[in-house]
């Protein structure tokens, strides 16, 4: 069983009185929006039930997984947003280059790369460049199948497989993971013939981590995605209940809300491990693309500590009083390096010989809870038990209900993003797309 909990250690003193009386209303009305769809987007809950580890879904995406190891020793990973981000985040969570896990993993796993999530020419042509030597296969991800970046990406990667293995080798080597009906990247699928994976229609991209969207590349890298699925399990059955008192992933909402109330437009998220870079970046995108909206929102941004504690430190200590942290703590790392004694003590440090890194850590860690709460800055705090998949799959759930109920909180529609679309109509008026003119 998967083991986080939400805390609110001093932050507690920004608001006197009762929090979960003051909106428990609100948030059975916001549950009840989420429970029984009656909420602004409900076309895009589908995430609320985690797939089942057992279904033939799943079993599916492991076989493709499979496949894809046996042919290949890189997967380029090709999408934007949430059709990249949450695989990402969970590769780089789990995977030994960057964490070691509590067991071993798989050592032929291919190496992951991510392609498609911006425009810039050097970044293709370096990752193809330094691929004269590997067996190569494909994971093309749009939902809409129209999305610049990841179209063209894929447009330059099959062209590139079509001339290193002839077209129907390249085509064995792609799956496409789209909508099941409609798109661009179905047709070319189809046409092409090649593997599909389906994005279910009722989960929107930022939602889709724990689909065929997320799961593959996650189970290609090594990942147990049946436990991935099973900590998305135990989150959705511990996240149920509307008693804001008894579900801590309203209470991370009700905080939100509660210090966005009181002028906090910026929330910091925290995190004390390397790992959590690229959770942070999907966490950046479920929050701002769901909150941003109506002249409204928390401004989602993160932190790396205690690296950013000798940049953005002195900001946070001492800046303007506009923002609040949510500190993300894996209390058992799974890890630990000794710090070793010097004869003569050199450098003032051998009262810590013998002690781990993790113990030093610690200490920054609620040292500088101290120190920000001193400084008027409120912090929330998520105690992660360790890092394995069912914890992960339990973290990605619990954000992505917060999230929602959060948006719900603030008034806003979570599942939608119009506001994406103004710098694509003008940078399609500028590239001369067919039908759009100056
Ligand atoms: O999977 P798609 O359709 O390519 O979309 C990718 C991303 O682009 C957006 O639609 C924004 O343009 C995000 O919401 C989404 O995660």
């Amino acid at each position: 069983m998967s083991k986080i909990h939400f805390d609110f250690p001093a932050a507690g003193r920004f608001f006197a009185g009762s929090l979960a009386g003051k909106w428990q209303g609100d948030v059975q009305r916001a549950h009840d929006g989420l429970h029984r769809g009656t909420g602004q987007g409900q076309d895009f809950l589908g995430w609320l039930e985690p797939l089942s580890p057992d279904s033939e879904e799943v079993a599916q995406i492991e076989q493709t997984a499979d496949r894809i190891r046996q042919q290949a020793d890189v997967l380029l990973v090709i999408g934007i947003g949430g059709s990249y981000s949450g695989a990402r985040a969970g590769i780089e969570l789990l995977t030994p280059s960057h964490f070691k896990p509590f067991r071993k993993r798989k050592t032929n796993a291919p190496h992951v790369y991510f392609l498609g999530h911006n425009l810039s020419a050097s970044y293709i042509v370096q990752i193809l460049s330094n691929l004269d030597d590997q067996e190569v296969a494909v994971n093309v991800i749009s939902k809409s199948g129209t999305t610049i970046e990841p179209a063209l990406a894929f447009r330059i990667v099959r062209d590139w497989l079509i001339k290193r293995y002839g077209a129907k080798e390249a085509a064995m080597r792609i799956v496409a993971t789209t909508d099941q009906f409609k798109g661009a990247l179905l047709r070319f699928a189809e046409v092409e013939g090649y593997r599909t994976l389906v994005i279910p229609a009722h989960v929107g991209g930022r939602y889709s981590v724990l689909t065929a969207v997320g799961l593959l590349p996650m189970c290609v890298a090594g990942l147990d995605i049946r436990e991935l699925l099973r900590g998305a399990q135990d989150a959705s059955v511990r996240y149920a209940t509307p008693d804001v008192t008894q579900n801590h992933c309203y209470q991370y909402a009700v905080w939100r809300n509660e210090l966005y109330r009181q002028g906090r437009v910026i929330e910091l998220l925290a995190a004390y491990e390397p790992a959590f870079a690229g959770f942070a970046e999907w966490w950046k995108q479920l929050f701002g693309e769901s909150e941003g909206k109506n002249g409204k929102g928390i401004f989602p941004a993160s932190v790396q500590f205690s690296t950013d504690l000798h940049s953005l430190g002195q900001y946070v200590q001492e800046g303007p009083r506009h923002l609040f942290e949510t500190v993300l703590w894996v209390e058992d790392t799974g890890c630990e390096v000794l710090v070793p004694a010097v004869d003569g003590d050199l450098d003032g440090l051998n009262y810590l010989a013998g002690k781990g890194l993790t113990f030093v850590n610690e200490k920054a860690w609620l040292g500088t809870i101290e120190a920000h709460e001193s400084g008027a800055v409120p912090n929330l705090l998520l105690q992660i038990g360790k890092l394995d998949e069912r914890h992960v799959g339990h973290l990605f759930y619990f954000f992505e209900k917060a999230c929602a109920l959060s948006g719900y909180l603030l008034g806003v529609n979570p599942f939608d993003q119009p506001g994406v679309e103004a710098y694509k109509q003008n940078m399609f008026k500028l590239l001369g797309k067919p039908g759009r003119s100056e």
